[in-house]
């Protein structure tokens, strides 16, 4: 028992020792836990060498990554090379196949309401063929590349031109045409309206895309011209920079580079680094575009008008040429004269656009059949397009043809002419045994083409994708090699950057040297900015070295009816374009050959030359490019805007213009809309002093009831708006005169109404100038006729304006009866306060000169019976007034501005006078002398020398 007592004291004290002992323990491991955690906190840590080297090692792994990710861009970036590659050989295999010269056939809805009903003689087949009815039981087929019918959108137009712009950016020249009878609906398929916008605003803008898309650094340039009766005419030189010359002088000259390159001289061209740059260009050109009213289409183009985009990359070794060019042209409307009803300028401008696609007939056909010589020379346009139509080169033509029975024979000679076309092979034809396999081969390459195409998105996707990672990894630190990511994402706001960020605008002159104007042509060419922009290049007159070969740029017309239209003159020149260079230089289609002169002495002539003369083309090419910042797009654009009138009709620039019409062809944007109506201001403004004169005059005439002289005159020399409002005695717009259709109107207030009709009135002004201006001309043609007594060409002019009268009978008839009603009893000048009153004073102020034959006759009667004699309801034109006068030899009209020409023609009369054949003369001088007053009747409206010019062919 006791021992038992024993053992539990004792286990009692061990129990206590024990507590003691954790105790102590305790305190101690909490000190020592507690003296760990203080040095943790103060002594350097001892992991903190394992840290550094986890972040080292972090770090490594980042670079490896970074390094990863570039060394899979670069197997990328090689990949997507490879693919760009095989996708360009793919598609130029493709278009070879298919024929260098692609030609689609686009049918034209039937718009007007009044032949719905007519049976359409131009049927689409299917996609490739087109069936043209001939008669009843007769039909023949035509077959092209692709037939679009009349249902068919901008869009499929669009997608099927697009591989000529694929095929551009690889470097090949092309050029796409819209051929057709006038109103066919090339300019609607061309530059498209506000919302279907054509084949050159998508052809932009795809340019802009496939250039972002590629690897290489763009630099694109825009130019525009026309080719208005044979001259080229640049669309985008804003007006106060031309000379006030000669229209017909204006024209800009063609040159070839050595490399057989076609270049214009002084053409303007913008750099632009986007697609709304250059449509804001394209607008531009479009809008200086010469239009005037036809039978066919109440805006009709009078001109070829020829796009060009420019593409310049330098080091992409697998692009055909370092720089190619796309022109894309609304060629003018194929016409018939005997359809259109057109004669004067009108005439002259169909005879002009015929003859110059005829010439185009003729290279095509050449080159069809590989004659040795092709006669690029006969016309401009296709000087023009020499280096883009041919082997090597992509052409896509558009025919347009009208559904419309009436049209046949036009679409019969269009379809012919495209057929022809289509037979075209330059390129590489060895797979075209068969159309069966042509087409095998041609689905294969479609099929590859797809397939690339899809790879080539692939890439591009993971080479994004790879990009953005890069970024994020980089962000923290960047690493030094960064500069070495290669690809950055392309988005379409890239395009800028990569199409360079300077923006210039420089006239081709900055051509190597021996392409350099020489002063005769800048004088000719009439651009006067270029030696303000860059002096460096335009020739100094001082610094020229004195040389007695220089010589002036002559140009002889041949003497032909024909003149405009096979664009024809002769020119010989030999002019130093500048210390080095000589070149002989011609307007025409004879032949422009560039001669380089060595420094001192005769030119040498074999390989050393021509040697020389590419590289300095090369070295002075490099240097043309981005090298003088002359005008921002904007810039240009302004200086267009601060213009104080665009439309030159009634300036002194001789140019003629009638601004597009956006209610019919909606050619205009808003914008355009916007300047319009600002012109119509400054018109108003312009006229607002001329109308007070004219005014007085009238007042004048209503005092005292004589037509004076000076009066006569000065109505024939105001513009037809102001002689108009002084008839009317309506101040202000002129839209207000016209569109009141309940008002008596004339025979020219009833053309314009008609063409109105469809307009808004922005373009109402325009349009109607142009008629005035047509009506005048017409008049002097029809007292050309009778005077000489010739029936020359100007004899549809009778029956056109009888159709014309009669097309208006009604509103003549009503005007011709109030007015007759009215003339019953007489008016004294003072009592006339109405319009109609005025007529009639007018008209009886007429009548005592014995002018008007017969005024019982109706206007159709009157017409028929004697164009010149004054129907009831012609009086208001003070014109017809005063031919007839001076037909009559009842005016004597006191030419002082132009003396010299009236003494010489005097003269001549006086020594002609009563003998025989020299009558003839006399009266042909008559004739003369009639087309010197119409001469200084369109002084005013910048007609004069285009006038002259036609007339005394
Ligand atoms: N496919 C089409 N769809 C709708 N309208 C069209 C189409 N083609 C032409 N038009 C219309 O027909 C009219 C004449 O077209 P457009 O002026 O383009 O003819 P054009 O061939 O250029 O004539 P021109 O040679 O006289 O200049 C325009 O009002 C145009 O809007």
């Amino acid at each position: 028992m006791m021992e038992s007592r024993k053992s539990v004291r004792n286990l009692a004290k061990s129990i206590h020792s024990l507590l003691g002992l954790k105790k102590q323990l305790t305190s101690n491991w909490a000190d020592s836990v507690c003296n760990i955690i203080k040095d943790m906190s103060t002594e350097e840590p001892f992991t903190s060498s394992a840290t550094k080297s986890t972040s080292e090692n972090q770090e490594c792994d980042a670079d490896c990554i970074i390094t990863e990710i570039q060394a899979n861009l670069d197997v990328l970036d090689a990949q997507l090379n490879q693919l760009n590659i095989q996708r360009k050989q793919t598609l130029n295999e493709l278009l070879d196949l298919k024929g260098n010269i692609r030609v689609f056939c686009r049918i034209r809805p039937l718009i007007e309401e009044k032949i719905v009903g007519n049976p359409k003689s131009v049927v689409a087949l299917d996609s490739s063929n087109v069936i043209l009815k001939l008669g009843e039981n007769k039909s023949k087929r035509y077959s092209f590349d692709k037939v679009f019918d009349p249902g068919s959108s901008q869009d499929e137009v669009f997608s099927e031109v697009e591989p000529v712009i694929k095929s551009a950016v690889d470097g090949y020249n092309a050029c796409i045409f819209a051929y057709g009878q006038t109103g066919t609906g090339k300019t609607f398929t061309m530059e498209g309206n506000h919302d279907c916008p054509g084949v050159v605003p998508r052809a932009i803008e795809e340019l802009f895309k496939q250039a972002a898309d590629s690897n290489h650094t763009f630099h694109i340039t825009f130019s525009m011209l026309e080719i208005y009766m044979g001259h080229l005419r640049d669309l985008l030189v804003p007006q106060q920079m031309r000379k006030p010359m000669d229209s017909m002088t204006q024209s800009l000259s063609i040159q070839t580079d050595p490399c057989g390159g076609v270049e214009i001289e002084n053409l303007v061209e913008i750099r632009v680094n986007n697609f709304n740059q250059a449509n804001k260009l394209y607008g531009l050109g479009s809008r200086f575009r010469s239009t005037a009213s036809t039978n066919s289409n109440p805006s009709s183009s009078r001109s070829h008008c020829l796009t060009r985009i420019s593409l310049t990359s330098f080091n992409a070794t697998e692009r055909r040429r370092e720089t190619n060019k796309i022109w894309m042209v609304d060629l003018g409307g194929s016409e018939r004269v005997l359809k259109t009803k057109t004669w004067g300028r009108r005439f002259e401008e169909g005879k002009a656009i015929n003859l110059s696609l005829s010439a185009l007939g003729d290279v095509i056909s050449a080159l069809q059949r590989r004659r040795p010589h092709v006669p690029f020379r006969n016309s401009k346009l296709t000087q023009v397009l020499k280096d883009s139509l041919g082997e090597d080169s992509r052409t896509l033509m558009l025919v347009h043809v009208s559904p419309k029975e009436d049209d046949l024979c036009e679409s019969v000679c269009s379809l012919g002419f495209a057929t022809r076309v289509r037979n075209i092979h330059l390129g590489s034809n060895e797979l075209t045994d068969t159309q069966g396999k042509k087409e095998l081969v041609m689905a294969k390459l479609l099929g590859e083409m797809k397939r690339l195409e899809n790879d080539r998105q692939d890439v591009k996707e993971d080479i994004k994708k790879l990009n953005e990672e890069l970024g994020q990894l980089t962000r923290t630190k960047p690493p030094d090699n960064l500069v070495a990511l290669h690809r950055i994402p392309e988005t379409n706001d890239n395009t800028e950057k990569k199409i360079q960020q300077e923006e210039t605008v420089a006239p081709s002159s900055q051509l190597p040297t021996f392409m350099q104007p020489t002063i005769c042509s800048k004088r000719r060419s009439g651009i006067g900015f270029t030696k303000g922009l860059n002096k460096k290049n335009s020739v100094s007159t001082r610094n020229r070295k004195p040389l007695s070969t220089r010589a002036e740029s002559l140009c002889f017309p041949i003497k032909d009816a024909s003149e405009y239209g096979s664009e024809c003159s002769i020119a010989r020149t030999t002019c130093l374009a500048d210390y080095e260079t000589e070149y002989s230089h011609t307007t025409s289609e004879c032949e422009t050959k560039t001669v380089v002169l060595p420094k001192q002495g005769k030119p040498k002539m074999g390989l050393a030359r021509s040697e020389a003369r590419n590289g300095r083309y090369e070295s002075t090419k490099a240097s043309r490019i981005g090298l003088s910042k002359c005008f921002t797009v904007e810039n240009w654009l302004q200086i267009h805007n601060n213009e104080p009138t665009t439309c030159s009709y009634n300036r002194g620039n001789k140019r003629v213009l009638a601004l597009p019409l956006p209610g019919v062809k909606n050619r205009c944007s808003d914008r355009t809309k916007i300047d319009i109506l600002h012109q119509d201001e400054m018109h108003n403004q312009e006229f607002a002093e001329k109308e007070s004169y004219d005014h007085d005059k009238i007042d004048k005439i209503i005092d005292t009831g004589v037509i004076d002289d000076d009066i006569v005159t000065e109505s024939i020399t105001s513009s037809p708006f102001s002689r108009l409002k002084m008839m009317k005695k309506i101040p202000g717009s002129l839209d207000d005169f016209v569109v009141n259709e309940d008002s008596p109107t004339s025979p020219l207030d009833i053309s314009f109404d008609r063409s109105i009709k469809n307009e808004d009135c922005c373009g109402g002004r325009e349009r109607l100038t142009e008629h005035a201006l047509e009506d005048r001309e017409n008049l002097g043609d029809k007292f050309v006729e009778d005077r000489s007594g010739y029936n020359t060409s100007f004899g549809m002019d009778k029956k056109n304006c009888i159709n014309r009268n009669r097309d208006s009978k009604e509103p003549v008839s009503k005007s011709a009866f109030e007015l007759e009603n009215l003339s019953l009893n007489t008016i004294t000048p003072d009592e006339a306060t109405t319009d109609l009153e005025i007529k009639v004073v007018i008209n009886q102020m007429v009548q005592t000169e014995d002018l008007v034959s017969d005024r019982s006759m109706t206007g159709e009667e009157c017409v028929e019976k004697d164009l010149h004699k004054f129907s009831p309801y012609m009086e208001l034109d003070s014109t017809a007034c005063l031919h007839t006068m001076q037909s009559q030899g009842a005016l004597n009209l006191n030419l002082n501005e132009d003396s010299d020409q009236e003494d010489s023609i005097m003269s001549a009369v006086e020594s002609q006078e009563n003998t025989g054949i020299l009558n003839l003369l006399g009266q042909k001088v008559q004739v003369l002398r009639a087309i010197g007053l119409l001469g200084l009747g369109v002084h005013t409206v910048g007609f004069e020398h285009d006038f002259f010019y036609g007339l005394m062919q």
